[in-house]
């Protein structure tokens, strides 16, 4: 074999496309290699293999050489051998979530995905790499939160504290966002193939013109979809939901008042100021409730955070007063099903306990 290069794409024809032009020599998508060899080349990516979608580029197959075909051949033979390990895996999955699903299954699941630079600094990586591989293990847990049926999921993306950041952080931080929140309206998107309706929850205002365009138009694409949800809080802290909502509750009910008092006999005054036992409180926690970011989902069953952390770091406040807490030690990038598993595990017996607790009492 005569040569590697690597290329950075995940859309297969996009990159053999690229190839004739433009190759790299950092492995930024260990599937998708590119082989060359005896004047053919072929893109030989598992994931394009997997949906039988090899691409030649060669004029004829017939012209690559015998080495050329070797490893083809060979990259073949690795690639059946993947797809049956991995439909093994989907097996015994779909097993376990059925065993599990014979307890209660929590309504929503919040995330603080912590750890992303950490995980990138241990492995020698750019911080970046390390938010990327941040994005593919939450596309794995949201997999098997809606094959679980879990109907909301919420996670943390980023807090109006991230804004604190070094501005070329931000930056790069905010340019990865806007990308992965455009792909999610992709057609083969996990959003698609599970019917999600998506949020962005948080002050939109603070973010740049192009990440909230993305984001509003995301909202709008999946706004039909009744399955499941997903809020990304986004510019987001517990502090300034709560403050907007009062502020809105506020406005609300002094325009009510206004109105009422207009009709003469000081009647909104009566009303929310009080006379004797007629006196209504002027906000009440209804009013403030209606008025959160948060309100198209019910309080988190479970917070799950990374990295053993145990703070919420300004997150859901208000909505998590009656939530189980739960903190591996893994960093955000290498959560995984064991973790999820034994989330909703402690749900359960938390369930259980508080069940019985109740009966007692
Ligand atoms: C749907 C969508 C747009 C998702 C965005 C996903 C994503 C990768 C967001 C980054 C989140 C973030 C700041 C993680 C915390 O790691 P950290 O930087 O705090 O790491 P550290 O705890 O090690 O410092």
């Amino acid at each position: 074999m005569d040569e590697h290069h690597w290329i950075n794409s995940t859309e297969p024809f996009a990159t053999a496309a690229a190839a004739t032009t433009t190759t790299t020599t950092k492995p930024l998508l260990p599937f998708s290699r590119l082989l060359i060899s005896g004047g053919a080349a072929v893109l030989v990516a598992s994931e394009t293999c997997r949906r039988g979608r090899l691409l030649l580029l060669c004029p004829s197959a017939s012209t690559a050489s015998p080495a050329f075909c070797e490893a083809f051949e060979m990259e073949k033979g690795k690639d059946s051998r993947n797809t049956f390990i991995s439909t093994l895996g989907n097996f015994a999955r779909k097993c376990l979530f059925g065993i599990l699903s014979v307890g209660p299954i929590p309504d929503h699941i919040a995330f603080i995905m912590d750890g992303n630079r950490r995980y990138a600094k241990r492995r020698d990586l750019e911080k970046e790499a390390g938010h990327k591989l941040g994005f593919a293990a939450l596309m794995s847990i949201l997999r098997y939160c809606y094959e679980l049926n879990v109907k909301y999921v919420t996670i943390y993306a980023f807090s109006i504290d991230n804004f604190k950041r070094c501005p070329e952080e931000v930056k790069s931080l905010m340019e990865l966002i806007r990308e992965k929140i455009e792909g999610l309206i992709r057609e083969e998107s996990i959003v698609n193939q599970y019917g999600i309706r998506v949020h962005f929850i948080g002050d939109l205002e603070l973010l740049d013109e192009p990440v909230r365009l993305s984001a509003e138009r995301v909202m709008a694409a999946t706004a039909g979809n009744t399955r499941s949800v997903l809020s990304v809080c986004i510019a987001y802290t517990s502090t300034n939901e709560i403050v907007n909502a009062v502020h809105l509750a506020c406005e609300e009910k002094w325009d009510e008042f206004r109105i009422l008092d207009s009709c003469g006999g000081a009647y909104g005054l009566t009303r929310y100021v009080g006379n004797g036992e007629n006196g209504e409180n002027f906000i009440g926690l209804e009013d403030i409730e209606r008025h959160m970011y948060m309100k198209v989902a019910p309080a988190p069953d479970i917070v799950i955070r990374t990295s053993g952390e145990t703070r919420l770091s300004n997150f859901l406040l208000w909505q998590s007063g009656h939530s189980l807490l739960y903190s591996p030690s893994a960093l955000w990038p290498e959560i995984g099903l064991r973790h999820l598993v034994c989330a909703i595990l402690n749900f359960q017996r938390d369930r259980s306990y508080m069940e019985k607790k109740k009966k007692i009492l």
